[in-house]
């Protein structure tokens, strides 16, 4: 097996997006025996030790028959209608395979703005990280009930690049209906290439996309193309395979074959880039020497190195910090918003609780949130 595929499928962190397609049955019903395969696929990554978040369609298509909706497009009102019908049976679903493999599931629904609003952001993202270190499966989708048209996810392939990096994941793997991406849709093109290895998402990659081959998938290839540009450039490498069959990721350990994309960076390293380069500075942390060296030293900043706070800024905003003679040394995205960074001035980690009524965080800045300029 190609050696990045290898690394990629053997990442600490995966993030598995699963199609309408694979999960409903043409009647509207749950594909049961399959879905439980899938759970033994997880459960085998588990036992490797691999976390594993799952990003799952399938709402509107197993909603849509428990309604007795036509089988025309649906309106948006109707597809919300038919997702908070579907929401309830999908996660059923993938709680009981889960179950059936002594896994626990916990359901997470976000929109767009969710993973844009920076508070909100910063909460999925530590719910997730809770979650996977209690050992538990998050099974996302999108919230569809409340996500209008123009903010809504075109398809959850967006979701699910979104979601592998709010987790930080190293590889998302994108099953689908499909084996990889061809030089065109086969299904129009019988002399169609399939494709190893994407090492780059040029224009000529993208014309060779075409949309969706089936009834309830949405995306087709141009979703997934922008999903993995997407994700590539977060440092998250992207598995297009097929699912279709039992055991799809146990297939894939054992050579099926698929369309890599590997990443274009580290996940640590685009936070860093996205950090320095994207973010207005909302105040300024000063610190003391001490500080000043650990954080040379690639430590975090405690509140116990913080000499004094200014500007107002929200949790999660970036804030410069400067050395005692007013220096800038670095920039980074605090825990704590203005008004607690403030309180916590000076104070050892033991204090943060009782000074602000909840436990925060230990660090006022996290060292994988901090760049040194
Ligand atoms: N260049 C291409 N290579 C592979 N598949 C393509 C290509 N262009 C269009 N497709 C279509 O995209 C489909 C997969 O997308 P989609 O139906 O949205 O699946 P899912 O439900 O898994 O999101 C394939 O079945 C195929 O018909
Ligand atoms: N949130 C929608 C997913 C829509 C979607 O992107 O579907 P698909 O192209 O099959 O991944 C649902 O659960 O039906």
């Amino acid at each position: 097996m190609e050696p990045l595929l290898q690394k990629a499928l053997g990442a600490r962190r995966l993030v598995v997006k699963v199609g309408s397609s694979l999960l409903v049955e043409p009647d509207g019903n749950v594909r049961t025996l399959w879905l439980d395969s899938l759970a033994r696929d997880v459960a085998a990554a588990r036992a490797r030790g691999q976390q594993v978040v799952i990003v799952t369609s399938g709402a509107v298509g197993l909603g849509r028959k428990r309604l007795r909706l036509p089988q025309r497009p649906l309106r948006l009102e109707e597809k919300q209608a038919a997702a908070a019908a579907g929401q309830i049976v999908l996660a059923r679903a993938w709680q009981e395979s889960l179950a059936r493999v002594k896994l626990e599931a916990a359901q997470i629904l976000v929109t767009l703005e969710d993973t844009e609003a920076r508070r909100r952001y910063l909460n999925a993202r530590a719910t997730m990280e809770t979650l996977l270190k209690l050992g538990v499966v998050p099974v996302v989708n999108e919230n569809d009930t409340v996500a209008t048209s123009e903010i809504r996810f075109g398809d959850n392939d967006r979701l699910s690049a979104r979601v592998a990096i709010m987790a930080s994941a190293a590889t998302l793997i994108l099953l689908s209906d499909i084996d990889g991406l061809y030089t065109a849709d086969p299904r129009k093109d019988p002399d169609a290439r399939h494709l190893p290895v994407v090492e780059t998402i040029t224009p000529e990659i993208e014309a060779m996309a075409g949309g969706s081959g089936s009834l309830v998938g949405t995306g087709g290839m141009v979703s997934k193309l922008a999903a993995a540009r997407m994700a590539t450039a977060a440092g998250c490498a992207v598995v297009l395979a097929r699912g279709q069959s039992e055991r799809p990721l146990a297939a894939l350990e054992a050579g099926a074959r698929s369309t890599l994309f590997p990443a274009r960076t580290s996940p640590r390293r685009a936070r860093k880039d996205w950090i320095a380069a994207s973010l207005g500075v909302m105040g300024t942390l000063e610190i003391d020497a001490g500080a000043v060296s650990a954080l040379k030293r690639g430590s975090s900043l405690l509140p116990a190195g913080v000499r004094a706070v200014e500007g107002t800024f929200e949790r999660g905003d970036a804030v410069l910090i400067r050395a005692p003679d007013g220096t800038p040394i670095g920039k980074g995205l605090s825990a704590y918003d203005a008004a607690d960074a403030r309180a916590l001035i000076g104070r050892r980690t033991e204090e943060i609780e009782t000074i602000l009524g909840y436990r925060g965080r230990d660090e006022m800045i996290h060292r994988d949130d901090l760049v040194l300029l």
